[in-house]
């Protein structure tokens, strides 16, 4: 039934611009999935290579299509993913380009779960999974690659752990961006918004810190549960070679120096999530920082690990973060993202399902939040390609899909 019988690959917009990649799979019995692959701007150095749009249709078009087409059925995911990674023929995906792959590979979930008339979280996670809900994290004050003339730290992401249900950790992020707003015109501080729709406002880190400190307080107040926050310091960006250290607006910090900072930060404002505190080939530095905080909170990996099992089980070893970023498209198939999160729950690390700054309305990561039981999906708080998702997971919890 869920024989492929077509795949259309097409090129489309993201949220920045520019082209990506969109599947739409077919299927013996009239089945349909479509995907759209994302794009990162501060993206790992050992994340699955993404080719020019052009590019990567016309190469999964050679080499993916005749795997695929007449040959797999959709609703087998690892024989899809399969199919793609022996297409590519590579370890990264420069074959066919990870953009290419993942689109085909999310299409393909979900025209196989279109097939079997279960909502996609059912079909990838089974029934005995999807009913804990993430934590949304949302984005509302940002810079690093994400803005320009911004604050140096990527993101200040809005935690609200204290909510009663998808719907109210949702409008309660939406709500502290609204907050940050007005506090901002308060201070006289005009601010356009980063890729991802948080605010980016010329201001220094420490002042960042302030206004969320107290936007989430004042929030926490009128919805009444608790609202914390936390970073994604993007910290491979930070980091230069030849200064030997994290480069702030107002000064280098050593790798001592920044894990004292980001630990002084967990303490002084209850972080309760801390994501590429340190550079992406640190795993000591990771390891030292985790020592100290990951009893309080998060210390997550995302350059770090890339979302693959290889980096994440060195990391595992070395007992470096206690919590995994999980971005399809940075591994480029379902089948990779899910064994990395297999892998991170068998070994103690809690799975961050995430969006990318370069987004489309494609609300799969959503789904794969809630088959997969992970704690928190970070995909913003404001604007379209980021209300898809956040939107799909209301009508998930809802039971409307
Ligand atoms: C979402 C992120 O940004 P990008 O997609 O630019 O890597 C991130 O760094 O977590
Ligand atoms: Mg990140």
């Amino acid at each position: 039934m869920t024989l492929i019988t077509d795949i259309r690959l097409r090129r489309v917009l993201d949220s920045r611009g520019n082209a990506t990649v969109e599947a739409d799979v077919l299927t013996e019995s009239g089945g349909f999935g479509r995907g759209k692959a994302p794009s990162g701007a501060s993206t790992g150095e050992y994340e699955a290579i993404e080719l020019p749009a052009n590019e990567a249709i016309a190469k999964a078009r050679e080499e993916a299509l005749p795997r695929l087409i007449g040959e797999v059925h959709a609703g087998n995911q690892r024989d899809v993913d399969a199919a793609l990674h022996a297409a590519d023929g590579t370890d990264d995906f420069s074959g066919i380009g990870a953009n290419s792959a993942v689109a085909i590979s999310m299409a393909a979930a979900k025209a196989g779960a279109d097939v079997l008339g279960a909502p996609l979280y059912q079909h990838l996670g089974g029934t005995f999974r999807g009913n804990e809900y993430p934590t949304p994290l949302g984005n509302i004050i940002g810079g690093g690659e994400h803005a320009a003339d911004a604050t140096n730290i990527q993101e200040f992401l809005a935690a609200p752990v204290g909510a009663p249900s998808v719907e109210e950790a949702v409008f309660a992020n939406a709500a502290v961006h609204q907050e940050v707003h007005d506090i901002l015109a308060d201070r006289d501080l005009p601010a356009g918004k980063g890729d991802e729709g948080a605010w980016a406002p010329s201001v220094s880190d420490d002042e960042a810190f302030e206004i969320m400190d107290e936007a989430v307080e004042t929030v926490a107040d009128d919805f009444g549960f608790a609202i914390s926050f936390g970073l994604d310091v993007a910290g491979a960006e930070l980091y230069d070679d030849e200064s030997d250290g994290y480069v702030y607006d107002d000064g280098v910090k050593s790798t001592e120096e920044q894990i004292e900072y980001i630990a002084g930060k967990v303490e002084e404002y209850d972080l309760v999530y801390v994501e590429d505190p340190l550079d992406e080939n640190d795993y000591e530095a990771f390891a030292d920082l985790t020592a100290q905080v990951g009893d309080q909170t998060l210390v997550c990996g995302d350059d770090l690990f890339v979302t693959n099992v290889e980096r994440l089980q060195a990391g595992i070893n070395a007992d470096a973060g206690n919590s995994i970023l999980i971005k399809p498209n940075q591994i480029g198939t379902l089948t990779d993202a899910v064994d990395a999160i297999e892998l991170a729950t068998a070994s103690g690390y809690e799975s961050v399902v995430s969006h990318r700054s370069g987004e489309t309305e494609d609300t799969t990561i959503a789904h794969l939040a809630v088959a997969t039981d992970a704690p928190f999906i970070k995909t913003g708080a404001v604007g379209g390609e980021r209300t898809a998702k956040l939107n799909e997971l209301i009508r998930i919890e809802d039971n409307a899909v």
